[in-house]
Protein backbone atom coordinates (compact mmCIF):
# COMPACT_ATOMS: atom_id res chain seq x y z
CA UNK A 1 0.00 0.00 0.00
CA UNK A 2 0.96 3.78 -1.04
CA UNK A 3 1.85 5.92 1.89
CA UNK A 4 1.32 9.73 1.10
CA UNK A 5 4.39 11.79 1.86
CA UNK A 6 3.90 12.64 5.40
CA UNK A 7 3.46 9.35 6.42
CA UNK A 8 6.39 7.69 4.64
CA UNK A 9 8.53 10.57 6.11
CA UNK A 10 6.77 9.87 9.46
CA UNK A 11 7.74 6.21 8.93
CA UNK A 12 11.71 6.99 7.94
CA UNK A 13 11.62 8.94 10.95
CA UNK A 14 10.91 6.32 13.50
CA UNK A 15 12.79 3.68 11.60
CA UNK A 16 15.68 6.06 11.86
CA UNK A 17 14.98 6.59 15.41
CA UNK A 18 15.57 3.04 16.46
CA UNK A 19 18.95 2.60 14.62
CA UNK A 20 21.33 3.89 18.45
CA UNK A 21 19.28 0.64 20.12
CA UNK A 22 19.43 -1.81 16.97
CA UNK A 23 23.12 -1.21 17.58
CA UNK A 24 23.14 -1.86 20.82
CA UNK A 25 21.09 -5.13 21.18
CA UNK A 26 22.39 -6.51 17.67
CA UNK A 27 23.65 -10.26 18.07
CA UNK A 28 22.07 -9.92 21.85
CA UNK A 29 20.07 -12.75 23.47
CA UNK A 30 16.22 -11.21 24.77
CA UNK A 31 14.39 -13.56 26.59
CA UNK A 32 10.27 -13.13 26.51
CA UNK A 33 7.79 -14.90 28.94
CA UNK A 34 4.88 -14.14 27.08
CA UNK A 35 1.74 -14.94 30.05
CA UNK A 36 -1.06 -16.86 29.51
CA UNK A 37 -2.87 -13.66 30.68
CA UNK A 38 -1.28 -11.43 28.18
CA UNK A 39 -2.68 -13.51 25.01
CA UNK A 40 -5.74 -11.49 25.81
CA UNK A 41 -7.13 -11.63 22.11
CA UNK A 42 -5.75 -12.21 18.46
CA UNK A 43 -4.58 -8.44 17.84
CA UNK A 44 -2.34 -8.68 20.63
CA UNK A 45 -1.63 -11.95 19.81
CA UNK A 46 -0.44 -10.76 16.49
CA UNK A 47 1.63 -7.64 17.59
CA UNK A 48 3.41 -10.11 19.93
CA UNK A 49 4.61 -12.23 17.05
CA UNK A 50 5.35 -9.37 14.41
CA UNK A 51 7.68 -8.12 17.41
CA UNK A 52 9.63 -11.22 17.61
CA UNK A 53 10.14 -11.36 13.46
CA UNK A 54 11.42 -7.66 13.65
CA UNK A 55 13.90 -8.17 16.40
CA UNK A 56 15.02 -11.19 14.40
CA UNK A 57 15.83 -9.68 11.24
CA UNK A 58 17.78 -6.45 13.23
CA UNK A 59 20.14 -9.50 14.49
CA UNK A 60 18.49 -9.84 18.02
CA UNK A 61 17.88 -13.40 19.76
CA UNK A 62 14.96 -13.46 20.67
CA UNK A 63 13.90 -16.81 22.47
CA UNK A 64 10.09 -17.57 23.74
CA UNK A 65 8.81 -18.67 27.06
CA UNK A 66 5.48 -18.95 27.48
CA UNK A 67 2.53 -19.55 30.27
CA UNK A 68 -0.95 -20.83 29.53
CA UNK A 69 -2.62 -20.41 32.78
CA UNK A 70 -5.90 -19.22 32.36
CA UNK A 71 -5.87 -21.78 29.08
CA UNK A 72 -4.96 -24.84 31.66
CA UNK A 73 -7.73 -23.39 34.14
CA UNK A 74 -10.21 -22.91 31.04
CA UNK A 75 -9.97 -27.16 29.91
CA UNK A 76 -9.99 -28.09 33.73
CA UNK A 77 -12.69 -26.33 34.54
CA UNK A 78 -14.65 -27.97 31.24
CA UNK A 79 -13.49 -31.56 32.49
CA UNK A 80 -14.61 -30.84 36.16
CA UNK A 81 -11.17 -30.90 37.55
CA UNK A 82 -10.97 -28.87 40.53
CA UNK A 83 -7.29 -26.70 40.24
CA UNK A 84 -5.92 -25.25 43.57
CA UNK A 85 -2.75 -22.48 43.94
CA UNK A 86 -0.09 -22.49 46.59
CA UNK A 87 2.17 -19.80 46.16
CA UNK A 88 1.36 -18.96 42.96
CA UNK A 89 1.75 -22.79 42.01
CA UNK A 90 -0.21 -24.93 40.79
CA UNK A 91 -1.47 -27.85 42.13
CA UNK A 92 -0.86 -30.51 40.28
CA UNK A 93 -1.97 -34.45 40.67
CA UNK A 94 -1.65 -36.95 37.90
CA UNK A 95 -4.47 -35.55 36.20
CA UNK A 96 -4.10 -32.50 36.32
CA UNK A 97 -0.18 -32.78 34.66
CA UNK A 98 -2.28 -34.75 31.60
CA UNK A 99 -4.04 -31.51 30.43
CA UNK A 100 -1.22 -28.71 31.25
CA UNK A 101 0.90 -31.21 29.12
CA UNK A 102 -2.00 -31.26 26.42
CA UNK A 103 -2.54 -26.93 27.11
CA UNK A 104 0.92 -26.05 27.24
CA UNK A 105 2.90 -28.68 24.72
CA UNK A 106 0.16 -29.00 22.10
CA UNK A 107 -2.77 -25.64 21.97
CA UNK A 108 -0.66 -22.80 23.84
CA UNK A 109 2.46 -23.52 21.95
CA UNK A 110 1.62 -24.64 18.46
CA UNK A 111 -0.56 -20.92 18.51
CA UNK A 112 1.98 -18.94 18.79
CA UNK A 113 4.63 -21.00 16.57
CA UNK A 114 2.12 -20.80 13.48
CA UNK A 115 1.41 -16.97 14.48
CA UNK A 116 5.13 -16.39 14.62
CA UNK A 117 5.54 -18.04 11.26
CA UNK A 118 2.85 -16.84 9.42
CA UNK A 119 4.42 -13.20 9.82
CA UNK A 120 7.94 -14.40 8.23
CA UNK A 121 9.68 -15.88 10.78
CA UNK A 122 10.96 -19.69 11.55
CA UNK A 123 9.59 -20.21 15.06
CA UNK A 124 10.41 -23.99 16.58
CA UNK A 125 8.07 -25.36 19.67
CA UNK A 126 9.68 -27.05 22.29
CA UNK A 127 8.83 -28.18 25.97
CA UNK A 128 11.64 -29.08 27.73
CA UNK A 129 11.46 -32.48 27.28
CA UNK A 130 12.73 -31.98 23.80
CA UNK A 131 16.83 -32.88 23.85
CA UNK A 132 16.15 -32.82 27.77
CA UNK A 133 16.08 -28.71 27.29
CA UNK A 134 14.75 -28.28 30.95
CA UNK A 135 15.74 -30.89 33.48
CA UNK A 136 13.56 -30.65 36.49
CA UNK A 137 13.48 -31.98 40.02
CA UNK A 138 10.42 -31.90 42.35
CA UNK A 139 9.37 -28.21 44.21
CA UNK A 140 9.65 -28.37 47.88
CA UNK A 141 7.03 -25.80 49.54
CA UNK A 142 7.15 -24.92 52.81
CA UNK A 143 4.71 -24.11 55.05
CA UNK A 144 5.50 -21.72 57.37
CA UNK A 145 2.28 -21.40 59.38
CA UNK A 146 3.28 -19.67 63.04
CA UNK A 147 0.64 -22.25 64.47
CA UNK A 148 3.22 -25.10 63.43
CA UNK A 149 5.99 -26.05 65.80
CA UNK A 150 8.26 -26.18 63.03
CA UNK A 151 7.96 -25.76 58.84
CA UNK A 152 6.38 -28.74 57.43
CA UNK A 153 6.68 -29.58 53.19
CA UNK A 154 3.52 -29.54 51.30
CA UNK A 155 3.29 -31.86 48.49
CA UNK A 156 2.24 -29.88 45.40
CA UNK A 157 2.46 -32.99 43.38
CA UNK A 158 4.19 -33.02 39.94
CA UNK A 159 5.38 -29.11 39.96
CA UNK A 160 8.91 -28.64 39.26
CA UNK A 161 11.95 -26.77 39.45
CA UNK A 162 14.81 -26.12 36.95
CA UNK A 163 17.64 -28.38 37.60
CA UNK A 164 19.28 -27.36 34.02
CA UNK A 165 18.69 -25.80 30.86
CA UNK A 166 20.47 -27.48 27.51
CA UNK A 167 21.98 -24.45 26.34
CA UNK A 168 23.21 -26.05 23.53
CA UNK A 169 19.96 -26.72 22.00
CA UNK A 170 19.38 -23.21 21.81
CA UNK A 171 22.00 -22.16 20.49
CA UNK A 172 22.27 -24.79 17.63
CA UNK A 173 18.58 -22.98 16.90
CA UNK A 174 19.63 -19.84 17.33
CA UNK A 175 22.59 -20.27 15.21
CA UNK A 176 20.29 -21.71 12.19
CA UNK A 177 18.04 -18.54 12.74
CA UNK A 178 15.55 -20.13 14.71
CA UNK A 179 13.59 -18.85 17.28
CA UNK A 180 13.16 -21.20 19.72
CA UNK A 181 9.24 -21.13 21.39
CA UNK A 182 9.56 -23.11 24.86
CA UNK A 183 6.60 -24.74 27.36
CA UNK A 184 7.08 -24.74 30.75
CA UNK A 185 7.11 -28.49 31.06
CA UNK A 186 10.32 -30.02 32.65
CA UNK A 187 11.90 -33.74 32.97
CA UNK A 188 12.71 -35.63 35.95
CA UNK A 189 15.83 -37.80 35.91
CA UNK A 190 13.17 -40.72 35.56
CA UNK A 191 11.26 -39.13 32.41
CA UNK A 192 8.45 -37.94 34.02
CA UNK A 193 7.01 -34.36 33.12
CA UNK A 194 6.82 -31.65 35.80
CA UNK A 195 4.80 -28.61 35.52
CA UNK A 196 6.89 -25.74 35.66
CA UNK A 197 5.86 -21.87 36.35
CA UNK A 198 6.53 -19.96 32.93
CA UNK A 199 8.00 -17.26 34.95
CA UNK A 200 10.84 -19.67 36.57
CA UNK A 201 11.73 -21.20 33.10
CA UNK A 202 11.88 -18.04 31.58
CA UNK A 203 14.03 -16.43 34.54
CA UNK A 204 16.53 -19.88 34.09
CA UNK A 205 16.61 -19.75 30.97
CA UNK A 206 17.91 -16.27 30.44
CA UNK A 207 20.45 -16.99 32.99
CA UNK A 208 21.71 -19.57 31.50
CA UNK A 209 21.99 -18.23 28.29
CA UNK A 210 23.58 -15.27 30.06
CA UNK A 211 20.35 -12.83 28.35
CA UNK A 212 20.91 -9.38 27.67
CA UNK A 213 17.46 -8.80 29.11
CA UNK A 214 14.64 -10.72 30.29
CA UNK A 215 11.06 -9.48 29.79
CA UNK A 216 8.21 -10.97 31.65
CA UNK A 217 5.25 -9.83 30.05
CA UNK A 218 1.84 -9.79 31.95
CA UNK A 219 -1.85 -8.69 32.16
CA UNK A 220 -1.11 -5.58 35.04
CA UNK A 221 0.76 -2.26 34.24
CA UNK A 222 4.16 -4.04 36.39
CA UNK A 223 4.86 -4.46 39.78
CA UNK A 224 2.62 -2.42 42.38
CA UNK A 225 2.90 -0.85 45.49
CA UNK A 226 -0.27 -1.20 48.45
CA UNK A 227 -1.27 2.57 46.83
CA UNK A 228 -1.43 0.89 43.47
CA UNK A 229 1.46 2.36 42.01
CA UNK A 230 3.50 1.04 39.42
CA UNK A 231 7.29 0.74 41.60
CA UNK A 232 10.43 0.50 39.92
CA UNK A 233 14.09 0.13 40.78
CA UNK A 234 13.75 -2.29 43.92
CA UNK A 235 16.24 -3.48 45.78
CA UNK A 236 16.13 -7.03 47.12
CA UNK A 237 15.66 -5.78 50.61
CA UNK A 238 12.47 -3.89 49.34
CA UNK A 239 11.30 -6.83 47.67
CA UNK A 240 11.16 -9.17 50.38
CA UNK A 241 9.41 -6.39 52.34
CA UNK A 242 7.15 -6.02 50.14
CA UNK A 243 5.95 -9.85 50.05
CA UNK A 244 5.97 -10.35 53.69
CA UNK A 245 3.79 -7.50 54.08
CA UNK A 246 1.59 -9.10 51.70
CA UNK A 247 1.77 -6.46 48.60
CA UNK A 248 3.14 -8.76 46.38
CA UNK A 249 1.17 -12.62 46.01
CA UNK A 250 -0.51 -14.90 43.53
CA UNK A 251 1.29 -14.94 39.97
CA UNK A 252 3.40 -11.96 41.03
CA UNK A 253 5.68 -14.08 43.76
CA UNK A 254 7.44 -16.08 41.23
CA UNK A 255 7.69 -13.49 38.92
CA UNK A 256 9.39 -10.79 40.82
CA UNK A 257 11.62 -13.74 42.53
CA UNK A 258 12.78 -15.22 39.51
CA UNK A 259 13.22 -11.23 37.88
CA UNK A 260 15.24 -10.85 40.75
CA UNK A 261 17.27 -14.09 40.77
CA UNK A 262 18.04 -13.46 36.96
CA UNK A 263 20.20 -10.36 37.77
CA UNK A 264 21.73 -11.68 40.63
CA UNK A 265 22.69 -14.30 38.09
CA UNK A 266 24.37 -12.43 35.14
CA UNK A 267 21.35 -10.70 33.09
CA UNK A 268 21.36 -7.38 32.47
CA UNK A 269 18.02 -6.28 33.30
CA UNK A 270 14.62 -7.99 33.96
CA UNK A 271 11.34 -6.08 33.18
CA UNK A 272 8.08 -6.89 34.23
CA UNK A 273 5.72 -5.21 31.72
CA UNK A 274 2.10 -4.79 30.54
CA UNK A 275 1.17 -7.24 27.51
CA UNK A 276 -2.27 -5.98 26.93
CA UNK A 277 -0.31 -2.92 25.54
CA UNK A 278 0.19 -3.54 21.83
CA UNK A 279 4.17 -3.89 20.93
CA UNK A 280 4.78 -3.72 24.30
CA UNK A 281 8.28 -5.72 23.41
CA UNK A 282 9.04 -3.53 20.86
CA UNK A 283 8.00 -0.29 22.72
CA UNK A 284 10.75 -1.78 25.65
CA UNK A 285 13.79 -2.37 23.32
CA UNK A 286 13.42 0.20 20.75
CA UNK A 287 12.49 3.10 22.73
CA UNK A 288 12.86 5.12 26.01
CA UNK A 289 9.41 4.51 26.72
CA UNK A 290 9.96 1.38 28.44
CA UNK A 291 6.62 0.54 30.36
CA UNK A 292 6.21 -1.54 33.84
CA UNK A 293 8.90 -2.48 35.97
CA UNK A 294 12.19 -2.70 35.34
CA UNK A 295 14.84 -4.20 37.76
CA UNK A 296 18.79 -4.18 37.29
CA UNK A 297 21.58 -5.60 39.11
CA UNK A 298 22.34 -1.69 40.68
N1 LIG B 1 2.07 -6.20 44.03
C1 LIG B 1 1.51 -6.63 42.89
N2 LIG B 1 1.59 -5.87 41.76
C2 LIG B 1 1.02 -6.28 40.60
N3 LIG B 1 0.33 -7.45 40.46
C3 LIG B 1 0.21 -8.25 41.54
C4 LIG B 1 0.81 -7.88 42.80
N4 LIG B 1 0.55 -8.87 43.68
C5 LIG B 1 -0.17 -9.79 43.03
N5 LIG B 1 -0.39 -9.45 41.75
C6 LIG B 1 -1.14 -10.27 40.78
O1 LIG B 1 -0.24 -10.96 39.93
C7 LIG B 1 -0.89 -11.14 38.67
C8 LIG B 1 0.14 -11.48 37.59
O2 LIG B 1 0.55 -12.84 37.72
P1 LIG B 1 -0.13 -14.00 36.84
O3 LIG B 1 -1.60 -13.94 36.98
O4 LIG B 1 0.55 -15.27 37.19
O5 LIG B 1 0.22 -13.51 35.37
P2 LIG B 1 0.90 -14.21 34.12
O6 LIG B 1 -0.12 -15.16 33.57
O7 LIG B 1 1.19 -13.08 33.22
O8 LIG B 1 2.15 -14.90 34.62
C9 LIG B 1 -1.61 -9.84 38.47
O9 LIG B 1 -2.69 -9.96 37.57
C10 LIG B 1 -2.07 -9.48 39.88
O10 LIG B 1 -3.37 -9.94 40.11
C1 LIG C 1 3.33 -24.84 38.54
C2 LIG C 1 2.46 -23.89 37.78
O1 LIG C 1 1.72 -23.12 38.38
N1 LIG C 1 2.54 -23.93 36.45
C3 LIG C 1 1.76 -23.10 35.57
C4 LIG C 1 2.32 -23.22 34.17
C5 LIG C 1 1.76 -22.20 33.21
C6 LIG C 1 2.10 -20.78 33.58
O2 LIG C 1 3.00 -20.47 34.34
O3 LIG C 1 1.31 -19.87 32.91
P1 LIG C 1 1.18 -18.28 33.17
O4 LIG C 1 2.53 -17.70 32.97
O5 LIG C 1 0.21 -17.89 32.13
O6 LIG C 1 0.68 -18.08 34.58
C7 LIG C 1 0.27 -23.51 35.60
O7 LIG C 1 -0.04 -24.69 35.76
O8 LIG C 1 -0.57 -22.61 35.43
Amino acid sequence: MALDRETAMQVAAVLSKGLPYIQRFTGKTVVIKYGGNAMENEELKSSFARDVVLMKLVGINPIVVHGGGPQIGELLERLNIKSNFVNGMRVTDSQTMDVVEMVLGGQVNKQIVSLINSHGGTAVGLTGKDANLIRARKLEVMNRSPELERPEIIDIGHVGEVASVNVEVIEMLTRSNVIPVIAPIGVGPDGASYNINADLVAGKVAEAMKAEKLILLTNVSGLKSKEDKVLTGLTAKQVNDLIEDGTIHGGMLPKIRCALSAVENGVRTSHIIDGRVAHATLLEIFTDEGVGTLISRN
